[in-house]
């Protein structure tokens, strides 16, 4: 039975003998020019995976020495140049003799030859092959919000594949499969630890513990970073202050720096939380976010690395908007950042919500270079119970038009830097990663990792042309089931957004666990955390005014997004309660009232749950029983969820809007009392 181990890297025998022996034709043996690790890994990986896939042994030679009907890995820099392949990016052409895998480097070589073994794995033609592919984004990393006792904060999938404590002596051999995966997809950086970071990974104890780990991702162009705790100096230094402006400090910062460097040569530099949720950072000593970047920037100096500085910032005010908080705190800054510095910057305003409108940061800090980090743990989205296909809500992002240098600087064009000219570019996901034997928990929660890597690489993809070649290297060869299960999670993402925060609600979920609805939350440990503070249910209507009228976050973006957006009667109805307090009675776009399309909203959400069930009962024949029946399990939770969440808030909001379900809905069964009840077992210590 498969048990998900293997990811989408499985390479299983192609059954149909005629496409096998058209492949096995070219692929009689591997050539390899070089003798580095990455090389190395390449002509492993192709070995491995075309001797699964044609049921032939493939010989590794070091020269093809005239031979034909192999593939030749070749670094060719001038090549590579002339055809403006970059660093990382690769081709694959057929000469008269054998297929070509070539770039300017060796791991571009490496990217070549698991784009040809998912060539295979996805059966198409490779005679006359000849195709070049360059990452649109430098910087394409893995955020592990993994802590050094185990522990993954926001992880559903168990521990952190991270073993601490056994490490440096014990290297799991599981970290070279992380890295062949990461790999495949083109992913070339992993920051190991959570942002809320323990200051214990910068150690003289445990850097050889990071050392370990990066001499295990190495081969495979990966490159590690560390999240920094700010106020290490006092910590681990013993310093009375961890104040950027302080000479000690700095001496601190570029001696820890050097540190790191003697140990890890291609270390790939800092992340940091500062100043946010109770985490320490310059602001505690009057200092501004682009004092504290700067400083780990000239900490870094000659050393090949970035400052990864996050703009995940908000403060506790009832009266304000979190909306614009990252926004007041940045906006000043831009310009004021050192060469290699980023700011990372969540997908939107909020936190990871189900469906948000784009941070309003991205076109708004020409000056500043700005990673996109989007949440590939499912945090807000139903941990790993939901099926939620995340490419939709990724690319929703990356499609969205700030209009910062006009029509067409989207997102995408603003994060690959080509809408400010800027050379250095990143994306970050939030892994999905721990240490259940599938990886990830949900099995579908792999699509999520392996679509952000092919985003990373590439934006401009299609997010359902991704579902199907992941779900044709993952799940099944038959074409028509591969359809079917790309259909069904390109609909995942609308389908939980349905049953949970339709029409633009955001951020009514359980309180701390983030896990089912709680839409009623009155009072938290901070004001900015209840529910009501972001719905403003009241009797005359529901959202939150973020018009001129209300917080004028609008304000924020370009007047063509303040246009789409500004006003209630015109702006998308997914988008219409982030910006707009709609009242009950009001008539929208779909020809019903705001409360009957609320309530067919929950509804309709509910109920697809029901047709994703059926969409994966007819793949059933097509896919292995262990790992059908897994995802099976775990869509009856997710129903049983749905009517959790619809029931939940449908009665919560009946109690403002005062009135009955629209026909043909029948109302729910149960008493609010009763859905209050379960959120409060999920929270009980
Ligand atoms: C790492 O902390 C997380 C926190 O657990 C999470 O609830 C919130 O989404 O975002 C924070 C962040 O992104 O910093």
């Amino acid at each position: 039975a498969d048990d998900g181990y293997r990811l989408w890297l499985k390479y299983d025998l192609i059954r149909d003998a005629g496409p096998r022996r058209q492949y096995q034709q070219v692929a009689q043996f591997i050539s390899v020019g070089g003798q580095s690790a990455t090389l190395k890994a390449a002509a492993e990986e192709l070995q491995t995976g075309l001797q699964g896939l044609l049921g032939q042994s493939v010989p590794v030679l070091s020269d093809a020495k005239g031979r034909k009907g192999g593939i030749v890995l070749q670094v060719d820099a001038a090549a590579a140049d002339k055809a403006g392949l970059g660093p990382d990016g690769y081709r694959i052409y057929a000469d008269k003799q054998n297929l070509i895998i070539t770039g300017r480097r060796d791991v571009a070589v490496l990217y070549g030859a698991f784009a040809l073994l998912r060539h295979v794995t996805t059966r198409q033609p490779l005679s006359g092959l000849s195709i070049s592919s360059v990452p649109k984004i430098r910087h394409r990393l893995l955020n592990h919000w993994d802590n050094p006792n185990g522990t993954v904060e926001r992880g559903y999938a168990g521990s952190s594949i991270w073993k601490w404590y056994e490490l440096p002596e014990v290297v799991d051999p599981r970290y070279r499969d992380y890295a062949r995966a990461n790999a495949s997809v083109g992913i070339n950086g992993a920051v190991l630890n959570n942002v809320n970071a323990s200051p214990r990974l910068l150690t003289a104890e445990y850097l050889p513990k990071v050392a370990a780990v990066a001499g295990v991702l190495r081969p495979y162009g990966i490159r590690v970073y560390l999240s920094v705790f700010w106020a290490a100096p006092k910590v681990l230094g013993g310093l009375p202050t961890a104040d950027p402006l302080d000479p000690q400090v700095q001496q601190w910062w570029k001696a820890k720096t050097d540190e790191i460097y003697r140990i890890i040569p291609d270390f790939g530099g800092f992340l940091v939380k500062a100043n946010s949720e109770g985490e320490p950072g310059p602001q505690d000593y009057g200092r501004h976010h682009a004092d504290g970047a700067n400083m780990l920037a000239t900490a870094l100096g000659t050393h090949d690395g970035l400052v990864m500085w996050r703009a995940f910032v908000y403060k506790a005010d009832p009266k304000g908007d979190r909306f614009k908080a990252a926004s007041e705190e940045f906006l000043p800054l831009d310009g004021k950042f050192q060469p290699k510095v980023l700011v990372q910057v969540k997908n939107g305003p909020i936190d990871f919500q189900a469906r948000e409108p784009f941070h309003p940061l991205f076109g708004a800090m020409p000056r500043t270079p700005l990673m996109l980090e989007v949440q590939l743990t499912q945090e807000y989205l139903g941990f790993a119970t939901h099926a939620v296909y995340l490419a939709p809500l990724i690319k929703e992002c990356l499609d969205s038009d700030t209009y910062a240098q006009g029509k067409g600087s989207t997102v995408a064009r603003v994060v690959d830097g080509s809408v400010d000219k800027h050379s250095v570019s990143g994306m970050a996901g939030v892994a999905n990663i721990g240490a259940d034997r599938n990886w990830t928990g949900h099995p579908i929660g792999q699509a999520n990792w392996y679509a952000f890597g092919r985003l990373a690489w590439d934006h401009a993809l299609d997010s359902k042309a991704i579902a199907a070649e992941w779900a044709r290297q993952t799940l099944t060869t038959d074409p028509a089931a591969v359809q079917t299960i790309a259909d069904l999670l390109q609909q995942t993402r609308s389908i939980y957004v349905r049953y949970t925060t339709p029409l633009g609600l955001h951020h009514i979920m359980g309180e701390g666990i983030h896990y089912g609805p709680q839409p009623w939350l009155e009072r938290s440990a901070r004001p900015d955390w209840t529910a009501i503070y972001y719905h403003r249910a009241d009797s005359v209507g529901l959202g939150f005014d973020r018009t001129a009228k209300g917080s004028n976050a609008l304000a924020l973006y370009k007047p063509e997004v303040q246009n789409l957006w500004g006003n209630a009667q015109t702006i998308a109805p997914d988008y219409l309660l982030w910006f707009h307090h709609v009242p009950w009675r009001q008539r929208l776009s779909t020809g019903r009232t705001l409360w009957d399309e609320l309530c067919t909203r929950y509804y309709s959400g509910a109920d697809s749950v029901r047709w994703l069930q059926r969409q994966w009962a007819a793949v059933q024949p097509s896919v292995d029983p262990a790992l059908h029946a897994d995802v099976a399990a775990r869509l009856q939770t997710q129903h049983k969820e749905a009517l959790w969440w619809r029931d939940a808030c449908v009665l919560y909001f009946q109690t403002y809007a005062r009135r009955p379900l629209p026909a043909p809905l029948a109302p729910p069964t149960r008493t609010l009392a009763e859905v209050q009840r379960l959120v409060d077992i999920y929270q009980l210590r």
